[in-house]
């Protein structure tokens, strides 16, 4: 039997999930160890935020188990589901930060919210975050006077406020500029083995990733078709890798949604 330590930190295993009669993963098993920064990369509406969501529980799976430190989460009630998120940082999508708060309050947010800490800790607490990500002194900023890599990192500073075993984020790089999206995947890295905690990343910028990662998993029609270390994804053959880390337009993943023959649309006269 494998002590806790050894034991992944997330496992998920033949999961199933669908919206209504659509389904968007099946069969899927992939696992996080401990310390791991996982990067999950797919095509849009592959289900990669889906993923995210049924590991932070959000969505329940239909089939399969989602095990997170060793906790199956079908099998938790409400309680004991949220007592297991508290312990989870999660950055979604463009991680917006609320517009009427200093940075300050941003970052102190979860902390009033989850915690009864004394104002003169919790101050501390706020300025190690801010001045992990490089920003303490950004601490009575208004939002509104922060570039795009600096709210980003703010947003970074508030997924990490309560010390989390385990932080998600969704696009971490979406809308950066090549330097702030340098900056972030290294404070990503950085943050996840400051604090011993273990990170699972959505994204589509490969290589930014592969410079940070120690796994990828790829996901296309609900299933894992590869995964590996940044150096097994760089060597791969797979058709379905080297199309995606070569950005080619066409290849497993065709350019074009299934269509009848263009002659034949054209000959009837019809767009289809
Ligand atoms: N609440 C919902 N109800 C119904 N369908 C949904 C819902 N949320 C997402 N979907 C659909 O499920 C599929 C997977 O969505 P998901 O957001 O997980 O994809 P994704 O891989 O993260 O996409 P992207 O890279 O474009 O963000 C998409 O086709 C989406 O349209």
């Amino acid at each position: 039997m494998q002590s806790a330590s050894e034991q992944p930190l997330v496992r998920l295993q033949g999961v199933r999930f669908a919206y209504g009669e659509r389904a968007i993963l099946d069969g899927v098993d992939l696992s996080v160890r401990r310390g791991q920064v996982v990067a999950i990369m797919g095509g849009s509406g592959c289900g990669k935020t889906t993923l995210l969501r049924l590991i932070g529980g959000q969505l329940r799976a239909a089939a399969g188990q989602v095990e997170v430190d060793g906790q199956e989460l079908g099998a938790l009630g409400t309680h004991d589901l949220y007592a297991l998120r508290r312990r989870m940082g999660m950055l979604f999508q463009f991680g917006a930060l609320f517009t009427d708060m200093s940075v300050f309050e941003n970052v102190a947010f979860p902390l009033r919210e989850h915690t009864d800490l004394p104002e003169s800790m919790l101050r501390d607490l706020v300025l190690m975050k801010l001045n992990a990500v490089g920003l303490r002194g950004a601490a009575e900023l208004a939002t509104s006077e922060l570039s795009g890599g600096m709210a980003r990192r703010v947003a970074l500073a508030r997924a990490i406020a309560l010390d989390p075993m385990l932080i998600m984020y969704d696009e971490p790089f979406a809308g950066l500029d090549p330097i702030s999206l340098g900056v972030i995947g290294q404070l990503i890295r950085r943050l996840n083995d400051a604090l011993g905690a273990s990170t699972v990343m959505v994204t589509h910028d490969v290589h930014e990733s592969l410079e940070i990662v120690d796994y990828v998993y790829f996901v296309s029609d609900g299933k894992i078709v590869a995964e590996g270390t940044p150096e097994e994804i760089r060597a791969s053959s797979d058709a379905f890798v080297h199309q995606f880390i070569n950005a080619e337009a066409d290849g497993p993943v065709p350019f074009h949604y299934p269509a009848p023959a263009f002659g034949d649309s054209l000959l009837r006269g019809s767009a289809t």
